[in-house]
């Protein structure tokens, strides 16, 4: 297959509206896809692969040579190409990859040029398609819908769910279980503005349990050794031996276990948000988020609250309801290191629960389906969160520079939602809100590594940065392209743990608050 195929494809993709009409396309090049190509054809499409792969700076793919006159190049030799951009180290290494990519975009159309430079630049890599993408493997392959997003949150990334269903059909994708030792997709919670409402969408008794602020963990215990994921499938195992040594306590060989870390103080109130992510901060002072780095702030122990088992000693629960998995883990994990919970049919009782919870500093409640299973990586309707306050991730799309002060700084943020639809972000409006000196500094430096291009005075970024915002209502705005646009939106933090595909959506902005005029 050429990688003019890919181009043609994404571009077919980006320029159609209707879900329908993007997964048939999807799912066309899908077909013509050799055995060996399926994986990558996946992975390119949705923009996922050479951003790991490489590193290219944004510099790299400013002088690009002439274009080649006739499309010859496959995408095998497109990925051999990003292998050995990839493994190039050492001195000078820079300027080798320079070289490499400058040799791989003279043998490319003006067309394949367009579509590797926005691969590289990581423009289409938002992980929103990655739905319309698991519908488009299950037409390619002919197999049902649902057993290609179970293949895909077990294993967590499309291209060898796709090389499989491809292969060997529903067989091949039943092959794909839970791993002791690799992590799956997390289940997440959809949203209510209130307790009643959260019950509604639930059957009479649920669940009601506290929401931390902290963060997620996904822990694996195999043979007795114990290993900590994030919710983005990161290992921060090492970095959290306090955690490590809670969990080898248990009482299992084999284990998978769901739950919350955070920093307590004495009485048991939570630190701010910026101390318990300081202890998982990652590779640099930037990815790390603001405040991550120095100032000692990455010492405070975390205490462990876990809330869900899907796999215990030999038995995988990931199907069972919600009341037997936490059955389960009653039986195995000590009440002190469990979530705060519970069982009611009453929303009065599980409004005291929610008091209380908020009283003690915490950000509210979960409300639990005690029937449905574990749904990996959808806002499924099993888990129903409830906070007193309702607030945005978005993601920051541009930024221009500060005046006065703010001089020299990067400030006025440009902000987007998620559209499913389109695999795109809508912005919604834009805030040098709620900065902290230290945040300006921060996102300054983060904001300069993501950019792609600068205009007068605005820089644009790869959509990659999560921003948590308050707001005061939603307003209609001819101005905004989705003809709606945030009232009073200013920064609370930076959500370095998680990706721009977990952003809210379009339509979760206009669910959480009605439109003004
Ligand atoms: N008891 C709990 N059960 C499930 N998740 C919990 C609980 N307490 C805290 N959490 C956290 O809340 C998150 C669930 O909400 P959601 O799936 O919407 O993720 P989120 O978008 O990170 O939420 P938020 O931004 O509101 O924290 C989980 O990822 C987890 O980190």
């Amino acid at each position: 297959m050429l990688i003019a195929d890919i181009a043609r494809t994404s571009a077919d993709v980006a320029a159609t509206s209707g879900r329908k009409a993007k997964v048939a396309s999807l799912a066309e090049c899908l077909r013509a896809a050799e055995p060996g190509e399926a994986a990558i054809v996946v992975a390119y499409l949705s923009g996922e692969l050479p951003q790991r792969q490489i590193g290219v700076g944004y510099a790299a793919l400013r002088d690009v040579p002439p274009p080649a006159p006739e499309p010859s190049l496959t995408v095998l030799a497109v990925d051999a190409a990003f292998t050995g951009i990839g493994a190039v180290s050492g001195a000078g290494s820079v300027a080798r990859r320079r070289e490499l990519v400058a040799a791989l975009f003279g043998r490319a159309t003006r067309p394949e040029q367009d579509f590797l430079i926005r691969l590289l630049a990581g423009e289409l890599r938002q992980g929103a398609l990655d739905g319309v993408m698991a519908e488009a493997i299950a037409a390619a392959a002919e197999v049902p819908s649902a057993e290609v997003r179970r293949a895909v949150m077990l294993r967590g990334s499309l291209g060898p769910v796709a090389t499989a269903a491809l292969a060997d059909g529903v067989a091949g994708l039943r092959g794909f279980a839970l791993e002791v030792g690799r992590p799956i997709k997390p289940m997440l919670a959809a949203s209510a503005p209130d307790v009643d409402e959260a019950f509604g969408k639930l059957k009479a008794e649920a669940a009601v349990e506290w929401k931390l602020d902290g963060i997620r963990a996904q822990i694996h215990v195999s043979g007795g050794e114990v290993r900590v994921f994030t919710r983005t499938l990161d290992e921060i195992t090492s970095r959290l031996p306090e955690v490590v040594a809670a969990v080898r306590e248990l009482p299992v060989r084999d284990a998978v276990f769901d739950g919350e870390l955070i920093a307590l103080r004495p009485d048991g109130s939570p630190h701010p948000f910026q101390i318990t992510s300081a202890r998982t901060a990652t590779r640099t002072a930037t990815d790390a988020g603001p405040g991550g780095r120095g100032k000692g702030k990455g010492t405070v122990p975390l205490a462990v609250f876990l809330f869900d088992v899907l796999h215990l000693d030999g038995h995988d629960l990931l199907d069972a309801p919600g009341a037997e998995r936490n059955a389960a883990l009653a039986e195995v994990v000590p009440e002190g290191l469990r979530m705060p919970r519970v069982v009611t049919a009453d929303p009065a009782r599980a409004k005291e629960v929610f008091d209380e919870a908020v009283a003690r500093g915490h950000e509210g409640v979960v409300v639990k389906s005690l029937d449905t299973p574990y749904t990996a990586g959808r806002r499924g309707a099993g888990w129903v969160k409830v906070k007193p306050r309702h607030t945005l991730d978005l993601v920051v799309l541009a930024v221009e520079w500060g005046h006065g002060r703010r001089q020299g700084l990067l400030s006025n943020l440009h902000l987007g939602a998620r559209d499913p639809e389109t695999g795109g972000f809508v912005m919604l409006g834009k805030t040098f809100k709620g900065l902290t000196d230290e945040l300006l500094a921060w996102q300054t430096a983060k904001l300069r590594e993501l950019a792609v291009r600068e205009d007068d005075w605005t820089v644009h970024v790869r959509p990659e940065l999560v921003v948590e915002i308050a707001f005061d209502g939603v307003q209609r705005s001819p101005r905004y392209p989705g003809g709606i646009a945030l009232r009073f939106a200013r920064v609370l933090r930076y959500r370095p743990d998680k990706s721009a595909a977990e952003a809210d959506t379009i339509d979760t902005v206009r669910a959480v608050a009605p439109v003004m005029d």
